[in-house]
């Protein structure tokens, strides 16, 4: 069995703490993605699982044992790494098939027997007296694959895997690399800074930040209930607006927006001065203002004005500024259907509706409410 546990490992290099104090239990057969802006750790928590670092302190368990001072030779996990790292004066037999070189109880027979078992399985076996120079990269990383797939190990550890790929070829590995992970029941730990593969292959995503575990757990909980700022606005794209403010009384009062909060988020925010709202992109509803009166509005509507508007086929993202346009930023990016026009520079009304909001603690950035989801979400009186 498979499973990895990570007992409050910290790596250091010289002054630099890359990992600091991270605790993690990965289940058997789990796909974990390790995801977070760069220099965050990520790369360093996963050589020290393959052991090519050493931990300054804590422990790795993999499969229930003690790993710290096992030659990665013999942890039983296969690597995949984003240069493939295929041996270039070897066909992709050979290279397959050096997996199992030091592997013991396999007749020579039996090695070619699982090695063309393993490229019928990859769509590769047409490939398997070429070089590596003589494949695509797609190719490439299939037989990187293979490898790693051949000698049956209990867990891949794979970094960045596919960001050699052009974005069609990517987006058919990142579904192809999952089936497989199904199909072998492998535990598999998987970096990347790209947020779509984290939210789209996991069981789990694993949010780092500055050496620091944020957050761990399934994708839409991430999604829908981010423990603090950072990590709202990692996960999602395009990112969550943010909007810096005080609570006066229960009431946000940020410097172009006043929003007053429902009992709910009263209650949640109760205690704090300093505030962040945040509101995803596709939460926000916007509706032309032809005729409307800013006395006509809601207490949760906004007259904003259209600065730029960004087609994205099926989508549109339009960037939205005060009235008069005087924000010196924009103030909220809002995701509209790819058939409802709006014109640039016209003005909209924009409805937050507050079972849509997020509030941040303006200090720590910890969440103090999240949006609600189901249909419970309903509004309670303000
Ligand atoms: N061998 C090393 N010697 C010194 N510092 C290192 C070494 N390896 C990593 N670091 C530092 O540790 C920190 C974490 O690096 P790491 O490679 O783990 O980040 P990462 O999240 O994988 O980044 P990226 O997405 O850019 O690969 C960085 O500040 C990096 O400069």
């Amino acid at each position: 069995m498979g499973e990895i546990v990570i007992e409050n490992l910290t790596k250091e290099f010289g002054e630099t703490t890359a990992v600091d104090d991270l605790s993690l239990d990965i289940a058997d057969s789990e796909f974990l993605v390790l995801v977070g802006p760069s220099g965050c750790g990520k790369s360093t928590t996963l050589r020290c699982l393959a052991g090519l670092e050493t931990p300054t302190a804590g422990d790795i368990y993999i499969a229930g044992d003690h790993m710290n001072y096992r030659v990665p030779q013999n942890r039983d996990i296969a690597m995949v790494f984003q240069d493939y790292a295929l041996y270039p004066h070897m066909t992709v037999r050979a290279n397959m098939r050096f997996g199992l070189e030091e592997e013991e109880g396999y007749t020579k027979a039996e090695r070619e027997a699982r090695v063309e078992e393993i490229a019928e399985t990859l769509g590769i076996s047409e490939l398997l007296d070429r070089k590596p120079d003589e494949l695509s990269g797609g190719q490439q990383q299939r037989v990187a694959l293979g490898r790693a797939i051949v000698r049956d190990p209990e867990v891949f550890l794979m970094d960045e895997p596919l960001s050699n790929l052009d974005a069609k070829l990517r987006a058919e590995m990142r579904t192809e690399l999952q089936q497989l992970q199904h199909r072998f029941d492998v535990t598999t730990v998987y970096v990347t800074h790209n947020q779509t593969e984290a939210m789209t292959m996991s069981d789990r995503v694993a949010v780092m930040d500055d050496g620091h575990l944020q957050q761990v757990g399934p994708p839409l909980e991430l999604y829908h209930a981010p423990e603090n700022r950072f990590v709202a606005g990692f996960i999602g794209e395009p990112m969550m607006n943010f909007v810096e403010g005080r609570n006066e009384g229960g009431r946000f009062v940020g410097t172009y927006v006043e929003y007053p909060f429902d009992a709910t988020i009263r209650d949640a925010v109760d205690g704090a001065d300093d505030v962040v709202l945040g509101v995803r992109p596709e939460d926000i509803a916007v509706s032309t203002a032809d005729g409307v009166d800013e006395s006509d509005l809601g207490a949760h509507e906004f007259l904003m004005h259209v600065s730029v508007i960004e087609p994205h086929g099926d989508q549109n993202v339009l960037h939205l500024n005060h009235p008069d346009d005087t924000a010196e930023d924009d103030l909220l990016h809002a995701l509209t259907g790819g058939t409802d026009i709006f014109e640039q520079g016209s003005e909209v009304v924009v409805t937050i509706d507050p079972s849509h909001v997020h509030v941040f603690d303006g200090e720590s950035g910890d969440a103090l409410h999240n949006r609600r989801i189901g249909p419970e979400a309903e509004v309670t009186n303000v």
